[in-house]
């Protein structure tokens, strides 16, 4: 089943507290972005790669491009002030309609049949995304207090890739656009609108590189799975 992928890199990563954005942070002489951009470059049922970028930033993003031979990213695409904004940027983008993929630059480590697993059911139900139980306790808290405790059976982590049919999610954006709402996921505007959004349980080594000890977590998961990953 083909796909399409958008894949948000406009990010400061302020929390990575790197000086630059954290896709260019290298892991085992790769580029994070590269890491992320080869799972879909490898993958036959991926058609194209839209790559969001800070305009800033277009140039080095090219230079990778060349350097790693990444042929399926045709469009790069400007980035906006919220991960959402530069989202619906990339989605604005896909010219044909089918499943699209939106997926962080920051996780590199998605494995290709999660992938096709996420697909295949986005297929069938509309939308789905890639989540993990949740393994702490997770409270509410006001003022360092706590209110109260979350009931942990139900809840999942959710990650990306989220994957949609392409006219649910632009719904969806333009909706919450329309009604001034900023989710922290895409999936969230999808919920908004009352449409169903499934689970496809992941991994936890998809990780998102977001604060610096994320990176000692990453070099210990490719050390692990050397050879392992296509
Ligand atoms: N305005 C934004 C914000 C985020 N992203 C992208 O969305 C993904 C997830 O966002 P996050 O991990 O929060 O990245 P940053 O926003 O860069 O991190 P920070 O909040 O620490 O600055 C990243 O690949 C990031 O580049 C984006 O394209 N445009
Ligand atoms: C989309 C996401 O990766 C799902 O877990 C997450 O919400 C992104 O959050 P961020 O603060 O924009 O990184």
């Amino acid at each position: 089943m083909e796909y399409r992928v958008v894949i948000p890199a406009a990010g400061q990563g302020k929390r990575m507290r790197a000086g630059k954005n954290k896709q260019f942070i290298k892991l085992n002489s790769l580029p994070v972005i590269v890491h992320t951009l080869m799972v879909f470059e490898k993958d036959p049922q991926c058609t194209e790669i839209v790559l969001v970028i800070n305009e800033k930033e277009r140039e080095e993003f090219l230079s990778l491009l060349k350097k790693y031979k990444i042929k399926k990213v045709q469009k790069l695409v400007p980035g906006g002030q919220e991960r959402q904004y530069s989202v619906y940027n990339g989605l604005k983008a896909v010219e044909e309609d089918g499943i699209i993929l939106i997926h962080d630059g920051a996780r590199p480590f998605i494995r290709r049949e999660t992938i096709h697993q996420l697909v295949e059911k986005a297929h069938l139900e509309g939308a789905a995304v890639v989540a993990v139980p949740v393994k702490d306790t997770v409270k509410r808290v006001r003022n360092m207090e706590v209110i109260d405790t979350v009931e942990r059976s139900s809840l999942w982590a959710v990650q990306t890739p989220q994957a949609f049919r392409l006219s649910i999610v632009l719904k969806a954006h333009e909706a919450a656009n329309r009604d001034q709402f900023v989710g922290t996921d895409d999936a969230s505007l999808v919920e908004r609108i009352g449409e169903k959004v499934c689970i496809v349980h992941g991994d936890y080594s998809n990780i998102k590189l977001t604060t610096p000890e994320d990176l000692i977590f990453a070099r210990a998961i490719l050390e692990s799975e050397r050879g392992e990953r296509e």
